[in-house]
């Protein structure tokens, strides 16, 4: 698991941990694991040009000490100091090791450029001159190496106002922080190295997790040999219309290939012919009237992609609703959840899986805000409506109370195109009726998701139908030979 904290987490861990042992020890540490990560990018350090982006604080003291460390081994380093004051022994230092200081013009003859501007005791957007020297670096030719986070990004949040630093490494002290895991601020810190400071004892329980392929893979539900077709879980989608026939076929795709033991499928005439002909293998009741009679038992529903907004729609949402089962809700089915909150209070779990447009909706937040600080929102409307929370997008949050975000960044850009978010529903349904939580199956199902993804993208364009025929393969990737059983 990658677990990261917020910038006051690690402060008051910080703080701990620095009264026990002499002081400057944690930023040498910090600083000797800086200098070997930039080593590492050089290449060859001696004679390499190295520029040092300094700020007021101790970010800024970080990569003065690891400057120095250069300077010694025979790396040209110069620091441009933008601070109104800078860190007197870390300036010290790297003049003694033969640093020098520099104007801006030191950002383009680098090999490479550390950004040690500011750290975790940013606020607000950045201001000049820093503003203008990270713009300089995001446009020299030279990669640059992100002191604890890119200066620009709040590390608590992802957030970014303004400019910000876009690094090619991030060396991050004692733990992640939160906004290395959570788009805008994930985008731009680029690799994330981890430097090991001793901060382990003293940190609390994380602010957001990250799930590996490995708890991914620890997590996902494996037919055994006492498994049958009812046993292994039953997902039922209401799903599609006679005008959106397309998310009928792609919910049950997903669902059927992320390992439902069967999927039911209840629809009017247009998305029931459609998926009768794509998907042989579902069960299927032809609905006349809008009515889950005859339907038969599921362990999971999943209800709203192409279902419209109409009479029908909120009659199929409010029967699934009143089951005693887990409901995934989507698309359309938010739509009317907005209009209509009450449909919300029933005991059975309830997993909503919005991208920012329909979260907008759901809590009046506006979307551009939503996507800015992605976290905040998703946690806010859990907390609010008393659900598990997915919220889409670059990176994927799933948010339930009193528990730590769950963060996803396995996706590709490529599934920024019409119905992927359909066949994420059908995967998370299945591992619904498979019997994972919600937290579980959201987080699981945006992992597999955003893998199947990337394998059917190959870094070109894919198509919703493709994500979902790459989901048994993101499956294999994952579990390895063991699933063959
Ligand atoms: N504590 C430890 O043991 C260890 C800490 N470590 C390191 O210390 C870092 C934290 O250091 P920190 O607390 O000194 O804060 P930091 O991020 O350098 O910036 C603060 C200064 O920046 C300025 N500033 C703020 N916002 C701004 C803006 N928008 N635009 C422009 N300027 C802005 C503001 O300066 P002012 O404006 O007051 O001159 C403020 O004083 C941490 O990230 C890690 O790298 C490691 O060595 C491990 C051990
Ligand atoms: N820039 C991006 N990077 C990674 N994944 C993305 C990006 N944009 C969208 N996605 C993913 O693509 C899917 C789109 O879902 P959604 O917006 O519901 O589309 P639709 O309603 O057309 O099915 C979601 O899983 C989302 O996380
Ligand atoms: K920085």
């Amino acid at each position: 698991m990658r677990i990261a904290y917020t910038a006051d987490q690690i402060r008051a861990a910080e703080h701990q941990l620095m009264a026990r042992l002499p002081e400057g020890t944690l930023m040498q540490r910090a600083a000797s694991g800086l200098a070997a990560a930039c080593a590492t990018m050089l290449g060859k350090v001696y004679g390499s040009r190295v520029t040092l982006l300094v700020g007021s604080g101790d970010n800024g003291g970080d990569a003065l000490y690891a400057g120095a460390l250069l300077a010694r081994r025979g790396a040209r380093v110069e620091a441009v100091l933008a601070g109104s004051r800078t860190h007197e022994a870390g300036l010290e230092a790297f003049l003694l090791a033969g640093g020098r200081e520099a104007g801006a013009e030191a950002i383009e003859r680098a090999d490479l450029i550390v950004d040690g501007l500011v750290g975790i005791g940013v606020s607000g957007a950045l201001r000049e001159p820093y503003w203008g020297l990270a713009r300089a670096a995001n446009a020299a030719a030279a990669p640059t190496v992100a002191v604890d986070v890119p200066s620009g990004v709040d590390a608590s949040s992802g957030r970014v106002e303004g400019a910000a630093v876009e690094a090619a490494l991030t060396v991050t002290m004692g733990a992640r922080k939160t906004g290395l895991l959570v788009d805008p601020g994930a985008a731009l810190a680029g690799e994330v190295e981890l430097v090991d400071i001793g901060l382990g004892p003293y940190l609390p329980d994380p602010d957001v997790v990250g799930l590996t392929g490995a708890d991914v893979a620890a997590l996902l539900p494996r037919p055994a040999a006492e498994s049958d077709k009812y046993r292994r879980g039953v997902v039922g989608v209401v799903a599609g219309s006679d005008q959106y026939t397309g998310a009928a076929v792609l919910a049950v795709g997903g669902a059927l290939l992320a390992g439902a033991g069967m999927v039911r499928y209840a629809g009017p005439g247009e998305p029931v012919a459609q998926v009768r002909s794509r998907w042989p293998e579902a069960v299927i009741t032809e609905l006349e009237r809008p009515s889950l009679d005859g339907v038969g038992r599921v362990q999971a529903w999943v209800v709203g992609p192409g279902l419209g907004t109409g009479d029908w729609a909120r009659e199929m949402l409010a029967q699934v609703l009143a089951s005693d089962v887990p409901v995934l809700i989507d698309a359309d089915g938010l739509t009317l959840v907005a209009r209509e909150r009450d449909l919300l209070g029933r005991d059975a779990p309830v997993l909503v899986t919005p991208h920012a447009g329909e979260l907008s909706r759901l809590t009046g937040a506006g979307r551009d805000e939503i996507e800015a600080d992605r976290l905040k929102h998703a946690r806010g409307a859990a907390a609010d409506l008393g659900v598990t929370v997915l919220l889409k997008g670059s990176t994927t949050v799933v948010a339930e109370p009193d528990r730590p975000v769950r963060v996803n960044g396995t996706g590709t850009a490529w599934l920024a195109t019409g119905g992927t978010g359909d066949v994420l529903s059908g995967v998370a349904g299945a591992l619904l009726a498979q019997g994972l939580g919600c937290y579980d199956a959201g987080s699981c199902a945006a992992y597999l998701h955003g893998l199947a993804g990337r394998i059917a993208s190959s870094g070109a364009p894919l198509h919703a139908a493709g994500v979902a025929a790459a989901v048994p393969a993101a499956i294999r990737e994952l579990t390895g030979r063991s699933a063959s059983r």
